[in-house]
């Protein structure tokens, strides 16, 4: 009897339930491991028959129509896909992919006449976005319509968390609006945590005959061919002016996708001890340790948090099967930096159980909070009266400018380039734009959200939504509420960018602004640029030199007509280091020009 096993962000062989459930069972001879590449979340033209058209819509996003999920998410996903193939083939089985509706692709295979006498049932894993729970209802209508009782219809826990559902202090129903309240309950979060699953030495055979692919559609048999189907459409770019690839940068996120990969990082995250830092430098921007960058393989169940668990702990008690090649805090209990990673997974489990309180009010423009209360204040954005934010078509100069990276901001194009360019960018930087957006900009937060989807490679649908809320100050933070969280864009990159040399590694038409402190006031707000000029003067022969640049300056769009103006002074106090060590000294103004 054959068992079809619908993979979705489940997309590994290890710690994974359902293969784990099928070691014991007796009821299955071959399984058919599927992943069904759904028009709901991904264009499928590209793998249109020549000359054939598409029967579904584009998958584009509600408000900004942007593609669903852009070019780096699909590569990182095609090269998962491929991973596992290889992994699933040395087990003696395979991974089949295919196109369309996931009840549609069922409904095919419970039709076939010879395929679906001999299916005996059908399991997924449990996925909680709102588009995901009814992919699944649907999927379950037509099993029970077709299968006609005789076929088992089974949604297991993915067993993504960190923390075991059954292990959880409360009900996701009853979740605390406060992080800090959820994570209390779980201390010393360490002991909280279980193994992962072992294994598998061996799987069931493919099924002898598999249907194919239905018309319209053909599925490519390289990894270069499903890259290219996925690909092709996505060349039409959502970017009015995409930003070119500095010459000289280089991404912070080159990592491939796939199971295999993913234990290859957490293994050099741990050799190298970058894990064991990870508490002193996760607010970086620039290279690939500063934090794990292990987002997009646990936003695809390419590894779970729980594997990254157990690697921390054959860390934490010296019983890795390799001693590390740095081997500081090696066999020394939960340092600092293991227990910030353990920490920030958390925080993951956190955004999910949200999702699963609240539902689809993750996507609503008043968020968790829900619609504004009239307290008489004339607050613009949060949980205040008045409440309203500037649409797209309102702010479409201004929002298509934060796309392309050209606010005027040095941090914030640098982090909104990077992201075109390479699909990844920081927590730190992440936040910083998420308030530029929604709190300096005042524009609907849903649509950089609905940008960050398209671009991320570690889209994910809790994790994404609940941070922009939480930033947008209408999401679970008991800071939120009428002005979401403002962060200053320019004291911040002076805190956290102190050379600018992630501003200059992106914004290319910076690259070659010089350091000190008039040059980097300018690369961080080039309207500055005027200001610094005049303040210094003719200068010597290297000041003429870094004249020349900084008038270059003049013409780009963001020294000449700057989104915000951010006022901020800094000056020397007693020889503090700047920021929260009160070495600067801040003022902000806020304007809009567009
Ligand atoms: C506006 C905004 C949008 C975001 N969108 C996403 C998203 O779509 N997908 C996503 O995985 N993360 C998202 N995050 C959270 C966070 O920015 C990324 O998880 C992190 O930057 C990924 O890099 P890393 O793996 O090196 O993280 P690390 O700093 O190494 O953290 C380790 C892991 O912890 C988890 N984590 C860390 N911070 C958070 C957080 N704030 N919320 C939830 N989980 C967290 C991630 O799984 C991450 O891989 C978003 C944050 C903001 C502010």
């Amino acid at each position: 009897m054959y068992l079809i096993y619908l993979l979705r962000r489940d997309l590994r062989i290890s710690d994974n339930p359902i293969i784990h459930a099928l070691k014991d069972s007796t009821r299955y001879t071959h399984v058919l491991p599927l992943y069904v590449i759904s028009p709901s979340q991904i264009e499928v033209s590209g793998f249109l028959k020549e000359g054939m058209e598409s029967p579904y819509p584009e998958t584009r996003s509600r408000i900004g129509k942007f593609w669903r999920c852009g070019p780096h998410r699909t590569r990182f996903l095609a090269e998962g896909l491929w991973d596992l193939k290889h992994g699933l083939r040395s087990l003696g089985s395979d991974l089949v992919v295919r196109v369309g509706r996931m009840e549609e692709i069922i409904q095919g295979l419970l039709l076939d006449k010879e395929f679906s006498t001999k299916v005996g049932g059908v399991w997924m894993a449990k996925d909680w976005g709102y588009e995901e729970l009814e992919e699944e209802r649907r999927v379950g209508t037509t099993v029970d319509s077709l299968g006609g009782g005789g076929v088992e219809w089974k949604v297991f826990n993915g067993e993504e968390t960190l923390i075991h559902e059954d292990d959880l202090p409360v009900k996701p129903s009853e979740l605390p609006d406060v992080f800090t309240s959820f994570r209390k309950r779980l201390e010393p979060l360490r002991e909280n945590i279980r193994l992962p699953m072992p294994s598998p030495e061996s799987f069931y055979p493919l099924p002898p005959l598999i249907p194919g692919q239905a018309h319209p559609f053909v599925i490519p048999t390289s990894l270069e061919g499903l890259h290219d189907a996925l690909q092709k459409p996505l060349k039409q770019s959502d970017l009015e002016f995409p930003p070119p690839f500095p010459a000289y940068t280089k991404s912070a996120h080159p990592f491939t996708g796939g199971e295999s990969y993913a234990h290859t990082r957490v293994k050099h995250l741990i050799s190298s001890g970058a894990m064991a830092a990870y508490k002193d430098t996760r607010n970086g921007l620039v290279g690939e340790d500063f934090s794990t960058k292990l987002s997009g393989y646990l936003s695809h169940g390419f590894i779970t948090a729980r594997q990254v668990n157990a690697y921390l702990v054959t860390f934490e008690d010296g019983t890795a099967p390799s001693s590390p090649t740095n081997g500081d805090g090696y066999g020394n209990g939960e340092n600092k930096g293991t227990a910030a990673v353990r920490f920030e997974l958390l925080w993951r489990d956190y955004m999910r159980l949200c999702m699963r309180k609240y539902g689809h009010r993750l996507f609503s423009v008043h968020g968790f909070r829900g619609p504004p209360q009239n307290t008489g204040s004339r607050r613009h954005h949060g949980k205040t009266s008045g409440a309203r934010w500037r649409t797209l078509f309102e702010s479409s100069t201004a929002f298509s400018r934060f796309q392309n990276g050209t606010t005027g901001t040095g941090l914030i194009d640098a982090s909104m380039r990077e992201l075109a360019l390479t699909g990844y960018t920081s927590n730190r930087a992440r936040q910083n734009c998420a308030s530029f957006l929604a709190i300096w900009l005042g524009i609907d937060w849903r649509v950089g959200a609905e940008w960050y989807e398209s671009m991320l490679v570690d889209y994910d649908v809790a994790s994404n939504w609940g941070n922009w809320q939480y930033v947008a100050g209408v999401g679970n933070d008991p800071r939120g509420g009428g002005e979401g969280r403002r962060f200053n864009p320019v004291k911040q990159a002076w805190d956290y960018d102190p050379r600018g040399e992630y501003v200059r590694m992106w914004v290319e038409e910076m690259g070659d602004v010089g350091g000190g402190q008039g040059n980097l006031e300018v690369l961080f707000q080039p309207s500055k640029v005027d200001e610094v000029l005049a303040r210094r003067g003719s200068g010597g022969v290297e000041g003429k030199t870094d004249r020349r640049v900084l008038e270059g300056l003049r013409l780009i769009v963001g020294s000449r007509d700057p989104l915000v103006e951010v006022s901020y002074e800094k000056r020397k106090m007693g020889g503090g280091k700047g920021g929260k060590r009160g070495g600067t000294k801040m003022r902000e103004s806020r304007e809009l020009t567009v």
